[in-house]
């Protein structure tokens, strides 16, 4: 399927990362000098993505529509997406369902509460019947999803992270159901789609809510760690903005070796650490102030609490 038309209902922060994600893949693409298409875009695709050599990659999408609430966020959206292509921004009653009728593709990213309102509006039923809709919804399971839609709607769940935004997210997605007709489009689509943010793996729904707090969470947590570092250095008297910068180069190449090497997290530490040096003196300080318990249950308690979201319609 080219050319195709994927609406996202609910296009917030997340949306908008995940359009602008797609919308610079796309422009890369189109400047790249690559012989086709699809090599082009196999070679934007990372190290890391479920995708295999037989997997179409070029099955993104070429027409867009970003459903939000209110009219001051269509407004921002219209000046966000000035120069991507074929955007529209809608807001008001019925245009959810008018997007789903033109879309083949729906993407729900609004908050997990209001799926089942935006699901059950009438028209959204026959809107979305057949056609491959993905939640990123935290929490939301498709068993409760697929009971606001037809049997012929192709429900499954991503799990992305605000990353997206400059295309190094990671996307968890939950299978696609064996026995599809149209399986290998819909793998194409989903793995096209979120392997033009970042990388993106299939993982089962039991893993999503764990996945919610380490990868969807966990720019937050990345970010408080960052932060602390960063105010150690100002402390010690560096200026901020050079104090940022070393924190979030050091964590980013610190990340990266681990993803390009391949190395243990434990194997880099140690090759950092020069007995009786100022390493350890300052490893022996985290571990006083129990940080990786703290951050391991950190994850416990994010994944814990995404469980219960969207398990009722309280506001
Ligand atoms: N934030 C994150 O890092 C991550 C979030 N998620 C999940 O993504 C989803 C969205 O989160 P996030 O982007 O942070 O939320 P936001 O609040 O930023 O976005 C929600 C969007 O929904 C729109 N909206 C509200 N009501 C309606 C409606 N009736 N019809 C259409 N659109 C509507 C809002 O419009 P308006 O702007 O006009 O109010 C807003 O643009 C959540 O379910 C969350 O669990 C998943 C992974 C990471
Ligand atoms: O905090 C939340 O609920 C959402 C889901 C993952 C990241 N943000």
């Amino acid at each position: 399927m080219s050319g195709y038309t994927l609406a996202v209902i609910g296009c917030g922060t997340m949306g908008v990362a995940i359009l602008s994600g797609v919308f610079d893949s796309q422009r890369q693409i189109l400047s790249s000098n690559a012989a086709s298409l699809s090599s082009s875009v196999a070679s934007l695709s990372k190290p890391g993505t479920t995708a295999t050599d037989e997997d179409d990659l070029t099955q993104l999408p070429s027409r867009f529509i970003a459903c939000v609430n209110r009219t001051e966020s269509v407004r921002r959206l219209r000046k966000t997406f000035a120069n991507a292509p074929d955007v529209d921004v809608v807001a008001g009653a019925g245009e959810n369902v008018k997007a789903a009728q033109k879309a083949d593709v729906v993407i729900l990213a609004c908050k997990p509460n209001m799926v089942k309102d935006i699901l059950e509006e009438d028209g959204m039923r026959d809107a979305v019947d057949g056609k491959l809709v993905i939640s990123i919804c935290a929490g939301l399971r498709i068993q409760q999803m697929r009971e606001w839609v037809t049997p012929g709607t192709k429900v499954v769940r991503a799990m992305p992270n605000t990353p997206c935004k400059i295309r190094e997210g990671m996307t968890i997605l939950s299978p696609l159901p064996p026995n599809l007709p149209t399986l290998a489009l819909d793998r194409s689509i989903l793995l096209s789609i979120f392997s033009a943010v970042g990388k993106c793996r299939f993982l089962d729904e039991k893993h999503f809510d764990a996945c919610t707090a380490l990868a969807g969470s966990g720019p937050a947590f990345a970010c408080v760690f960052l932060e602390a570092m960063a105010d150690g250095g100002v402390m010690m008297g560096l200026p901020r903005t050079e104090a940022l910068e070393l924190a979030a180069q050091t964590m980013q190449g610190a990340a990266r070796m681990v993803m390009q090497s391949g190395m243990h997290p434990a194997a880099i530490k140690d090759s950092v650490t020069t007995p009786g040096g100022c390493t350890i003196a300052g490893l022996l300080n985290l571990e006083d102030g129990k940080v990786r318990s703290t951050v391991a249950r950190t994850i416990q308690a994010a994944a814990e609490h995404a469980s219960g979201l969207g398990q009722t319609t309280k506001k």
